[in-house]
């Protein structure tokens, strides 16, 4: 069975292009996290993809893989669902809806009971995943409450990710996506390295995500996120 994603508080984000030191794995599996996300803009590959997911999947958490090409949107490998991102706050087209259309086209079988929408409002102008989307990073909090909207209420999306990706974000956009959000989850990642950093987001997204900090911090950084926020 499927764990049930909105009721997680903390998911660590895993890049596939990233290596982990020996033991590392045991210790974010064990570190209190309620999912692993498999994600990364730039080099993620079906091969980097499964080598990750082989050494995490014995440990019974939940596992997402987050697809950035179609070439990503996997269903084996031991996971429980796929989330598929969508950007918002771009006017190329392609990151809104037509990779989607080249996944779809492409696709021998698709799992649609795996398959979970995100609306991306992305935020930092210098990750990959801003720079490669070529979203328009500089709103106010009035546009992301409008943008969260438009996928909330409008699309219906089930989740509502603020991604800062890289850098921490401004609290006051997360409040305000937090106050526009009725239904969706509203997710928030970027640059959380602390405790105080990810009680902060903590107190308006429902679901915070913790990635560089895993690679860059120790274990007790990532633990000290997880205790924040359950
Ligand atoms: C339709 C399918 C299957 C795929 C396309 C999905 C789309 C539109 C992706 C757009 C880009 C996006 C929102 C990717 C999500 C993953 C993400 C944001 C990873 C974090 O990226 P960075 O941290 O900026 O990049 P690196 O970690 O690779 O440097
Ligand atoms: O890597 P960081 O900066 O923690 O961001 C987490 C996640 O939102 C990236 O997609
Ligand atoms: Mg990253």
């Amino acid at each position: 069975m499927h764990a049930n994603w909105k009721t997680w508080a903390h998911v660590t984000k895993l890049d596939p292009d990233k290596r982990l030191p020996e033991g590392a794995v045991e210790e974010i599996a064990t570190s209190g996290t309620d999912a692993l996300m498999l994600s990364g803009t730039l080099n993620v590959t079906q091969e980097n993809l499964h080598e990750l997911l082989d050494l995490v999947s014995s440990y019974g958490l939940p596992l997402v893989v987050e697809p950035a090409s179609p070439d990503c949107a996997i269903f084996d490998g031991g996971i429980d669902y796929l989330f598929v991102p969508s950007v918002m706050n771009t006017n190329d087209v392609r990151w809104v809806v037509g990779k989607h259309y080249t996944w779809l086209h492409q696709a021998s079988s698709v799992d649609w009971e795996m398959v979970v929408p995100e609306a991306y409002i992305v935020l930092n102008p210098n990750s990959a995943v801003g720079r490669v989307t070529g979203a328009d990073c500089s709103l106010s909090t009035e546009d992301v409450a409008a943008f969260a909207q438009i996928a909330d209420r409008y699309f219906r999306f089930p989740i509502v990710y603020i991604e800062y990706s890289g850098t921490y974000g401004d609290p006051a956009i997360v409040q305000a996506a937090a106050g526009a959000v009725e239904h969706a989850v509203l997710y928030y990642g970027g640059g959380i390295r602390s405790a105080e950093q990810a009680a902060e987001m903590g107190r308006y997204a429902d679901t915070i995500v913790v990635g560089n900090a895993v690679y860059e911090e120790g274990i007790d950084v990532l633990r000290a996120t997880v205790r924040a926020v359950h």
